[in-house]
């Protein structure tokens, strides 16, 4: 299997206060599929998506890319965040390239970034500040400058969470067509029904307090899809009737929380 998530359980101690994070996560990834993790707020997302990334690590099990267990953060995994985290002084193209140069020489770096920044429709804005594009625009530099490490696996975290909606929509087409372009497996944490539906082979529905895998729902729908498809709106219903009760739980815990101070 590409990668392999066996019984992983993280929990995190807080003022001596244990508390279990993520529970019995067990998931097989295709090369290629394109995966969303799906799931309430606080239901550990991030943390999951940290410990495939390495910058975090299981508490029991473990997870294999490709055969080798994670240990830490590698170049065969590139991370797209919600926030762009650009280098302000320098341009667009530097920005792809920056992580390139310690592995190949300017000229090389400069062609990756033109390719990549190309393929996220910005190649008339190389030479930019990042100040000087949209938030859209600075997370598809985040997108290039993933791609260019040439990733076997992409990780994006909620990267589309903080952009309007007719932005997301823009992204989520650029998004398909470098799925569908590079072939690129790719786990994509979203709040987000409607983009997990657009855009997932498999969404893994969460449910929280601990984090568990509730359901992974299989989409064998062709693409570019259409979000008002009558299919599509069966399953919209069916990980909605599955996520009211998380939310529920959500919202009672913040309640008792609220009242005990
Ligand atoms: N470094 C940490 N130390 C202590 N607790 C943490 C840490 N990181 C995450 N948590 C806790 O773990 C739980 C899961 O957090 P996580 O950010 O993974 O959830 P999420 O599903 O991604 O949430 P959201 O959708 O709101 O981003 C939360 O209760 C959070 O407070």
């Amino acid at each position: 299997m590409f990668l392999s998530m066996n019984n992983v359980h993280k929990s995190f101690t807080n003022n001596g206060k244990t508390e279990l994070v993520l529970s019995n996560i067990q998931l097989d990834v295709k090369e290629g599929e394109f995966v969303s993790i799906l799931g309430p707020s606080g239901c550990g997302k991030s943390t999951l998506l940290s410990i495939v990334a390495g910058l975090a690590h299981a508490t029991e099990g473990s997870i294999e890319l490709e055969g080798k267990t994670i240990k830490g953060p590698g170049k065969e995994r590139g991370m797209v965040f919600q926030q762009a985290a650009l280098f302000p002084w320098l341009t667009v193209e530097e920005n792809v390239m920056f992580p390139l140069l310690p592995d190949m020489s300017k000229k090389e770096a400069q062609q990756k970034a033109q390719k990549y920044l190309q393929m996220v429709q910005l190649g008339a804005y190389t030479k930019h500040s990042p100040h000087e594009i949209s938030g859209g625009m600075q997370q598809r530099v985040a997108i290039a400058r993933a791609l260019a490490m040439d990733p076997a696996l992409l990780l994006m975290d909620e990267p589309f969470g903080a952009l309007d909606e007719q932005t997301r929509s823009r992204l989520h087409e650029i998004v398909e067509k470098i799925f569908l372009e590079t072939k690129k497996t790719i786990l994509f944490v979203t709040h987000s029904i409607a983009e997990s539906l657009k855009l997932s082979d498999r969404i893994v529905v969460m449910g929280t307090q601990p984090g568990t895998i509730l359901e992974v729902i299989e989409l064998n729908f062709p693409r570019p899809r259409s979000q008002s498809k009558e299919e599509l709106l069966y399953y919209e219903e069916k990980i909605q009737a599955l996520l009211k009760s998380e939310i529920d739980k959500v919202t009672e815990k913040e309640q008792k929380n609220a009242a005990s101070r």
